[in-house]
């Protein structure tokens, strides 16, 4: 039985080893926040760990960014859905046959179906990386583009910058999905984030859900950590 969350917080299980994501999620209530796992844990434990969690009540995140041809993509998004997790993604750069293939291979599933996102363009790449890999239009431009191809080949929503929310939420509509990694809250460090923004002003820009790695696992005490971003949205 999933637990019914109001949080908008999703933290990010980035570990090496089953053992030590479930340490953490022991401290975790399903109640409080989702759980995302992603490509260094799910390669270290696999499917079953998906299942625990799933079975502990948590609403999973699998954010393995499918990026191929269509026929393996939709094939992916579908086991990913037999997992029963909440969430998965495919890189939207993998253009819209493969995003229009993943969206049919999940209608099988029903009301059942997890909610299927793109990535846009990921929070650690700043303008002039973006440029250095040949895109020639402002980083923006090319989130908004992606996300609106996004829109029209049905998926549920993306993972953006919160930075981009705002544009993204007049542009893609209300029911769109936006999902946030690169939340630094004021007393923790960037790390390898470059459009990153704390909690709250990332939730007043209209993200829906802000992804949490390592202010969290990182932490001393994580779960006064999930706590202090909690009370800090809550504030707002
Ligand atoms: O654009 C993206 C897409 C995904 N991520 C993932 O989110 C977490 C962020 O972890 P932090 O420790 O809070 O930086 C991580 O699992 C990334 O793979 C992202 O950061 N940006």
């Amino acid at each position: 039985m999933q637990a019914q969350v109001s949080s908008p917080i999703i933290v990010a299980l980035d570990y090496d080893h089953a053992d030590r994501a479930l340490e953490l999620a022991d401290q975790l209530d399903p109640a409080l926040c989702r759980v995302k796992v992603g490509k260094e844990l799910f390669t270290a434990a696999g499917p079953d760990l998906v299942r625990t969690l799933v079975r502990r009540g948590f609403e999973v995140f699998l954010d393995l960014k499918f990026h191929d041809i269509p026929n393996t993509v939709a094939a992916a998004v579908k086991a990913a859905a037999r997992l029963g997790v909440w969430m998965v993604n495919v890189h939207t750069s993998g253009g819209e046959r493969m995003m229009r293939a993943s969206v049919q291979a999940l209608r099988e599933f029903g009301e059942k179906k997890p909610l299927l996102t793109g990535v846009t363009v990921l929070t650690s790449t700043t303008a002039e990386e973006l440029a250095a890999v040949g895109v020639s239009r402002p980083l923006k431009k090319q989130v908004l583009s992606l996300a609106s191809s996004a829109k029209n080949c049905g998926l549920d929503g993306v993972v953006c910058s919160a930075r981009e929310a705002r544009v993204l939420r007049e542009t893609c509509g209300p029911e769109f999905v936006l999902v946030s990694p690169g939340i630094r809250p004021a007393w923790s460090d960037r790390g390898d984030q470059r459009r990153t923004l704390t909690p709250s002003e990332a939730r007043v820009q209209g993200a829906d859900f802000l992804v949490v790695g390592r202010p969290i696992t990182a932490a001393s005490d994580p779960l006064q950590s999930l706590r202090d971003i909690l009370a800090e949205i809550a504030d707002h």
